[in-house]
């Protein structure tokens, strides 16, 4: 892991929806190998602050550049390409498909073979398809979801669809991982669980991860720093030391637990 290698550099960044500044000025930098927290009340804009990373919006204002190169107007699948993947908040698996087929949809975003073998399944089709399936296996072991891999993803436990759906993101091998609640639902022995599951893939992969939850003992325990919205404007960042005692994240949270 390269420490203080900048990856993310997020300069001014805003979106307005009509009359509503849904995220607004936005200054956030992530460094190589870092796992950081957004948090924020609900309707800070932290949902809308992934969509902007990643593509579904483009910024009205400011810039955002992966590995010094600007992403801003670039479609959802580029951006993926570039090296940014996600989970979402509600989980959007392909339900009818098995958890196997689920990895691999994944997997052909990146896929070396091209389109026409594919269609027309010259050789290059069947060697490219069976590295794609072993290394979603692979992935599917890490995740302890391969005894499960012709199961139908709906069928799958809560906590396990919330894994596959990590699985799911790694597959696309991005540098810079955006989880978005993936503790949300989860009982204490899932959500311990995925605390260390976090750590592991980061450690394996050489993730960043930028991470949204709301289960303030997840992300004190797990993050490095911190970045606090509110309304659509950060008003934090600091370590979880800091952001515990910081007033102005005391104050948006209006007594809601911190610690
Ligand atoms: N496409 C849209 N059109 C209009 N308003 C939107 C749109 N998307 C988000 N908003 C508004 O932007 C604000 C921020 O919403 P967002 O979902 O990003 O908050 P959040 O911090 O993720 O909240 P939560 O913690 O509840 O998930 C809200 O007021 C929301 O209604």
């Amino acid at each position: 892991m390269k420490a203080n290698k900048p990856l993310l550099k997020v300069d001014n960044v805003g979106i307005r929806f009509g009359g509503l500044k849904a995220v607004s000025d936005v200054n956030l930098h992530l460094n190589q190998g870092e796992l950081i927290g957004l948090i924020g009340p609900n309707g800070a804009g932290k949902t809308t602050f992934f969509n902007l990373l990643t593509g579904v919006y483009v910024p009205t204002e400011g810039s955002i550049e992966l590995d010094n190169e600007r992403l801003n107007g670039l479609a959802p699948y580029k951006i993926t390409k570039k090296g940014i993947s996600r989970t979402f908040q509600n989980i959007r698996l392909f339900s009818e498909l098995s958890v196997l087929d689920n990895v691999k949809v994944a997997y052909h975003s990146l896929a070396k073979h091209s389109m026409i073998s594919s269609i027309f399944r010259l050789p290059p089709h069947f060697s490219g398809e069976k590295e794609m399936e072993e290394k979603a296996i692979e992935f599917l072991k890490i995740f302890k979801l391969e005894p499960f891999m012709h199961e139908k993803a709906k069928n799958l436990p809560y906590g396990q669809q919330r894994r596959l759906e990590i699985a799911r993101a790694l597959a696309a091998n991005p540098k810079l991982l955006l989880l978005d609640e993936p503790a949300a639902g989860m009982n204490p022995q899932e959500t311990e669980e995925l605390m260390n599951l976090i750590a592991l893939i980061r450690e394996r992969f050489s993730l960043t991860i930028l991470l949204i939850e709301h289960d303030m003992p997840l992300v004190m325990g797990v993050c490095e720093r911190i970045y606090v919205l509110d309304s659509g404007q950060l008003i934090a960042e600091g370590t979880p030391e800091q952001i515990r005692n910081n007033p102005k994240v005391i104050k948006a949270y209006l007594g809601e637990e911190v610690s």
